[in-house]
Parts: C-alpha cells; structure tokens; sequence
C-alpha cells in the first residue's frame, strides 16, 4: 500500500464522524484524504457499503489506482464510480426493472443512438438534421425547444425561422421518440436523471429506494462536490434524510459544468445546511506566484499557501503578449527554457479546444465531416501521433467503429438503440470491434495518398478483411459507404504528419490534473455572455463570480511551477492592472 502522510487537516476530513463539506484549494490533496477515508471506513463498515464518487471517468480510475493493493475496498457492498454509474445502478435500474421488467441498456449521450437526429415531415429544406441536444426534457417526457442551442450551420435564416414556427411540432417528434426510447429500454445519462427525480419525487417510489440504499450503504463520499447539480444534490438530500452519512469535499470555484445544472450557489447552499464545514487552504502543488494567482481569481475568502515542494519556487506568473495564435509557442517555449522546463513539461490551455489546437499547430479533426474515408485517414494519423490526447484518440476510434458498425447494419433499423444494443444484436463483440478499428486505422496510411486512392484502399481492406465468425459486408454496399472525401477536405490531410510539439486542451479536459507548466491562452475575441453582454476580463474586474471566470481559475491553478498567460495585445494591459491590483507577482519579460 502508499505510505500516505496527511496533514492535520486532511487528517481530520478522515476522522470526521459527521455528515460534512469540506471546502478545499487546489492542490489541497483533496483526492488524497477522501481515499484515505474510504479506505479507512471500508475497513470499520463489514456489512454495508461506502460509497466513493467523482464525477469522470478518468477521476475513478485514479481512486481505484489509489486504492493500491486494497482491492477489498473495491468490492461490493462498496462502490467506486461515477455519479452516474450510482444514480443506474442504485436508483433507476432497481425502479425500471420494476417497473417495465426488463434491464434498462445505458448509452452516455442522444448522439451515441441515431434517432435521436431527426428531420420534421414535411422537410424544413436544406437544413442539416435536428438534434435532441437542442431540446430539454421534462421528466414525463415532454420536450422543450431551446433554438439558442440551435446551432448556425443547421441552415440558412429562413430554416432558422421555420424552424422557429414549427416549434411545437419539433417538440412533439422529440418527445415521441423519447418515448419510443424509454419502451426498448435505451436510456442515456440525462434520462437517468429525469427519471430519478420523477421517482423521487413519488412517494411510494421513495420508500423502496429509502429502504434498499439504507440497507446498502453507511456512508456516501462525494469527491469534486462542486460538479454537483440540481439532480445530484437532490439524490444527496435523499440519501440524508434516508440516514446515510454524506460527506463531501470540493472546491466552489472550481465548478465549470453550468451546462450540466452545477451551480456553484446551488452547492454552496447545500454544504451550508451539514453538520460540518472544514477548510483546507494548503496548496501542495504551485509556487506562491501561482498560488497568489488562484486567490486573485477566488469568489470566497479563503487564501491559499503553497505548502509543498514548489513553495521555494520564486518564478513569478509571465505575460506574452501575441497578435497570431502561432507566436504563442516559441515564445512559452524561450520563458520555459529560462526555468529549464521543456516543451513536454507544458500544456497550452483554452477555454475553446480551437485556440489551443491553432497555437500549436494541429489541423482540425471537425473537418472529417460525416465522410467516413476521411474518419479513418484522421483515426490514422490521430493514433500514430505520440502527442494527442487520451480523448482525441478514443473520438478518433469511435469513429472508425461507427463507420464500420454502418457497413454491417445497412438496410436494418438502428435507429433507436445505442452502440452496444447495435453490436449485441448483430453479434459483434464491442471490444472485437474497437480492435477492428484501431487495427484498420493503423493499417491504412493516407499519407501521401489522393484521396480516391485511400478510399479504394479502404474498401479493400474492408473486403478483404478477417470477420471471424462474425457478419461480414457485402462488398456492394462498400461503394456507397466509402466515397472518395470531398478535394477541400482531403488537402487538410496532408497536414497531419506534424504532430504538435507541445501539448493541448481544452481547460475542461484538465479537471483534476496538474502540469510543471501551464500557458493558458486569451484570445483576440473573449466570448460575450449573451445574458450579461460582459467578457470574462469584465468579470474578473468587476468581482463578478462567473463560469468564464471560473474557467481561468481552474486553468491556472493546474500549474506547478510555471504559468504562463498568453494574452492577445488587446487584453495585456488589463490583466496587468487586474495582477497589480491582486498583489500577484508576475513578469512581462
Ligand atoms: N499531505 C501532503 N503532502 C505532500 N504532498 C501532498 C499532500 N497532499 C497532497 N499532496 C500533493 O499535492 C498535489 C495535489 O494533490 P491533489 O491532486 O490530490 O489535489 P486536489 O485537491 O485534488 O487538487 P485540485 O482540486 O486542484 O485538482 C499532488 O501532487 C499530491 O500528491
């Protein structure tokens, strides 16, 4: 197991014997102490169940890493998992399976299941697809339009405006195949959440579920607590008052999921209703400068100090200054030379995934358009790059899977079920077809190539690939699924060889990690919230607590013992004052 030394205050979260929220700094070890609790009460609790939840994936996986040789802990009656994964597996399966009797089939999105594109009869003319991300859902399956999520590429002003009057019946279609959705069983995290809250909100639902999570679980610990939403505090709430001890830890101004209904103030009045609210304002990853910069950007009081090893480090915060996304590089790479940090030692971050990708170089994956012989040229060229990210490179494969998937469902009706309901019912193994991908993407290089040569290679393997035991596609149907891109298209590939030399995401992919450097990006046009009519340097100036803002807070704190701000020359002087102001030190040298 890790030799894990707490602080005193970590050591207290452990030890805790009431329902709480800690509220914590970045690098505070958050993650740290909330393993070291689970694990302790894993141990104490023989016959129910601790639960541990974050919010992603990757933070999961990076408890259960933790967990070490533990495994005990990982087993039931315990749990370690999503949100989501508890609100399946602990609400609503037990609920549906009552209820329709049958298994519920989880999908994560409306995009992973076809029918959840569709088009109004008669047609709204050349408009692309409508699609159910645009729409919010009541928990009885009513359907709400929201045409600001309607995004300008669906069509011209005059589709916009049909689409506008014909409101009604675009909501109808949705909610039918809502519906149509919830009868086979197909059912993605969002419609989870409604369900949850409809059976919550019932009592006779309420008393089993109170019933079978007290039975179940002593204790429910919430990592990121600030990414909770509406859905989430409520089910919190729920297990409460069920008698299960809740604590949670997080950090409000951290919390960059508005989207998702996590509003910091909605947290904020939950944690002020627990027995217990601990701070923990030791920062045990940046240097004081970077720490200076977390507090100017902070809503609450609390003031960070750097407690670990970079404590010593003297390096201020640096500002350069840039008129093309492309100086951004060689001129973070020379501040980081001086430290003797390297470019893999950084990561350019932005608010939009497309100001990091142009700083550093890299073409754009969107161009891939629906053409699948494009998909699998990018899915190439993305797996054989060292540099791209985790996600980038499971995107990149989905998409060669669903190109594939095409070919063996042509002329069956798939629209209703997911990914997983579509292998499972032509007899494909999913993890047989994520192989099938990345073995074709990687076999197929289009370097080089034009692009009718590529999709006469592609359909070639196709044809003359192994399909096992499996279905195999009719070579006729190769032609039609397999076009030659688009030439305007194609002329990106020949791009793709070069391979960033520095890393970048998006502030949102970072969540939770951290970097010996960050250089976080500001660009020409900051986006203008559309209720507030204010950019985010408006609303740092102004100490107004918003997402935007809360987005550089996020971005900053990941550094370690650099960061660099990369400001477009409209905006250097005002992040200067705001610096000066703050007290933060930093360099324009
Ligand atoms: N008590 C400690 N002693 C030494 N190092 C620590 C201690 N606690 C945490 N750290 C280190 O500090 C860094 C930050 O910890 P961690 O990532 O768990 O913080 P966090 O609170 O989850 O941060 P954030 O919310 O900003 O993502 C890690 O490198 C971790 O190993």
């Amino acid at each position: 197991m890790n030799e894990v030394k707490l602080t005193d205050g970590q050591q207290a979260l452990v030890d805790a014997t009431d329902s709480l929220f800690a509220a914590a700094c970045p690098g505070a070890g958050k993650t740290r102490a909330m393993v070291a609790r689970f694990l302790k009460r894993t141990a104490e609790e023989p016959r129910r169940g601790i639960a541990l939840i974050s919010f992603t994936n990757a933070a999961v996986d990076e408890v259960r890493h933790r967990c070490g040789s533990q495994t005990e802990a990982l087993r039931t009656p315990h749990f370690v998992g999503t949100f989501d994964t508890f609100i399946h597996r602990f609400i609503v399966t037990p609920l549906y399976v009552k209820a329709y009797n049958r298994k519920p089939n989880y999908v994560q999105s409306w995009q992973d299941v076809t029918s959840t594109s569709f088009r109004l009869v008669p047609d709204l003319g050349r408009a692309k697809d409508l699609e159910f991300r645009w729409f919010d859902f009541e928990p009885d399956g009513r359907a709400y339009l929201d045409v600001s999520r309607v995004p300008k590429t669906f069509g011209d002003a005059a589709v916009h405006h049909q689409l506008a009057q014909r409101k009604y019946e675009a909501e109808a279609k949705a909610s039918h195949i809502f519906g149509q959705l919830l009868k086979v069983g197909t059912i993605t995290c969002e419609a989870a959440r409604l369900l949850a809250a409809f059976w919550l909100n019932s009592s006779e639902e309420r008393a089993i579920l109170e019933g079978l999570l007290r039975a179940r679980f002593a204790e429910v610990i919430v990592d990121e607590a600030q990414d909770c939403g509406r859905e989430e505090l409520d089910i919190l709430h729920f297990l409460q008052d069920s008698g299960v001890r809740v604590v949670m830890v997080g950090d409000l101004d951290q919390s960059i999921y508005e989207f998702r209904n996590a509003t910091p103030a909605a947290v904020q009045e939950f944690a002020a209703r627990v027995p217990a609210q601990p701070e923990l304002d030791d920062n045990w990853r940046s240097s004081p400068a970077i720490c200076a910069f977390n507090s100017a950007l902070r809503s609450g009081q609390l003031v960070e100090t750097a407690r670990g090893e970079n404590s010593v480090v003297q390096t201020p915060v640096h500002l350069i200054e840039f008129s093309a996304l492309d100086q951004i590089v060689p001129a973070a790479l020379e501040v980081a030379e001086r430290y003797k940090l390297a470019a893999d030692d950084l990561v350019v971050l932005s608010h939009a995934e497309a100001h990091g990708m142009k700083a550093v170089g890299v073409a754009g994956l969107e161009a891939a358009g629906s053409n699948r012989v494009l998909a699998i040229a990018n899915a190439g060229s993305t797996l054989r790059s060292r540099d791209t990210d985790p996600k980038a490179r499971r995107k990149a494969v989905e998409q060669v899977q669903r190109a594939i998937l095409a070919t063996l469902t042509v002329g069956r009706d798939t629209q209703h079920h997911s990914f997983t309901a579509v292998c499972e019912e032509i007899s494909v193994d999913p993890r047989w077809l994520e192989s099938f991908a990345v073995r074709m993407a990687l076999g197929l290089d289009a370097q080089g190539k034009t692009r009718l040569d590529f999709a006469a290679e592609v359909r070639e393997f196709l044809k003359t690939a192994g399909w096992g035991d499996g279905p195999a596609p009719a070579s006729s149907d190769l032609g039609k699924l397999f076009k030659a891109p688009p030439e305007a298209a194609w002329a990106g590939v020949s791009s793709f060889g070069n391979s960033p030399s520095i890393r970048y995401s998006t502030v949102h992919g970072v969540k939770g990690m951290e970097f010996p450097g960050v250089v976080l990006v500001l660009p020409d046009r900051l986006r203008v919230d559309p209720v507030t009519g204010r950019t985010v340097l408006d609303d740092w100036e102004g100490a107004h607590n918003t997402e935007a803002r809360r987005v550089l807070y996020v971005a900053g704190s990941r550094a370690q013992e650099l960061l660099v701000c990369a400001l477009h020359r409209k905006h250097t002087s005002r992040v200067a004052a705001l610096l000066d102001v703050k007290g933060v030190p930093y360099s324009t040298a």
